[in-house]
């Protein structure tokens, strides 16, 4: 099965998508939107993009990237989040790395480099290997980015231990699958008004469905102006999840309502 991913080799994206495809038949991209483009326009079978994270929260450029393309979601990947510094000796002064890494690792790097200056990169992968090419910058990522041209100078240096990040795996529109006990949903409403949000979340709420994830990012049209990601806990063929679409299609008669998919989740523990 052909996949698409962050790259270069051995980002995090590239570790969760090693669990849906073989090393052989996964290729890379530099950013999550070519990504997802590459799998809405059929090139690849899956595309495997970071949606969330415990400590540092949404990936806004996949959520922007899912509610512009039509795609679809048919697995979830949580997969532990554990962070190394790399560089080619003590004597740095930049740290680079992805922009969520370093986010995760912010309170780590103000006590222990105060004084680095911090750049944020396509992956982390990228940021480790800047560090093999350039004694001045370090980077971080999964301890097994290292090597033996580069010194591991620390290990586990995440914010919190229990650091995890959510992926989702993509998959051409047309796959949009019908089982898995989890659905996303992305709505516009293109409206503002009292007590609008309220309207959105009473359809699940009327019919026992229980959401795990709401979501606002700005809809880029005006300002106060909102794309919502909702996920629950319901198949997206259940009766009780038509009715309350077709509730947020009434809703949302001068924007859209777009089904990401149902799908199960995986844990891929290291
Ligand atoms: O740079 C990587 O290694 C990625 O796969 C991206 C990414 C992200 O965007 O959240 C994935 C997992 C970690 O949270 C850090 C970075």
């Amino acid at each position: 099965m052909a996949a698409v991913t962050l790259g270069p080799e051995g980002t995090y994206s590239h570790r969760a998508t090693s669990s849906i495809a073989d090393d052989d038949e996964i290729d890379f991209r530099q950013s999550v939107t070519a990504i997802v483009d590459a799998v809405a326009s059929d090139e690849y079978d899956r595309g495997v993009i970071p949606i969330e994270n415990s400590i540092e929260g949404s990936v806004t450029e996949s959520l922007d990237a899912l509610a512009d393309y039509d795609v679809a979601v048919v697995r979830e990947i949580v997969t532990p989040i554990r962070h190394a510094l790399f560089a080619q000796g003590p004597d740095f002064d930049t740290v680079a790395s992805h922009s969520q890494a370093l986010a995760q690792c912010r309170t780590y790097l103000e006590r222990e480099y105060p004084d680095a200056t911090l750049e944020a990169v396509a992956s982390t992968a990228k940021g480790v290997e800047f560090a093999r090419e350039d004694p001045a910058v370090a980077g971080i990522g999964h301890p097994a980015l290292g090597g033996d041209d580069l010194e591991m100078l620390a290990e586990d240096i995440q914010d919190q231990d229990s650091n995890a990040t959510r992926f989702f795996a993509l998959a051409p529109a047309e796959e949009r699958s019908k089982g898995g006990g989890k659905t996303s949903l992305v709505v516009y409403p293109n409206a503002n008004y009292p007590g609008l949000l309220l309207e959105l979340l009473e359809p699940f709420a009327d019919r026992d469905i229980n959401l795990t994830r709401v979501e606002s990012r700005p809809s880029g049209q005006r300002l106060g102006d909102y794309v919502f990601h909702v996920d629950f806990e319901a198949g997206l063929y259940e009766s009780r999840t038509m009715e309350a679409i077709e509730d947020l299609e009434e809703l949302a008669e001068n924007g859209w309502v777009r089904r990401l998919g149902s799908y199960d989740t995986e844990h891929v523990v290291e």
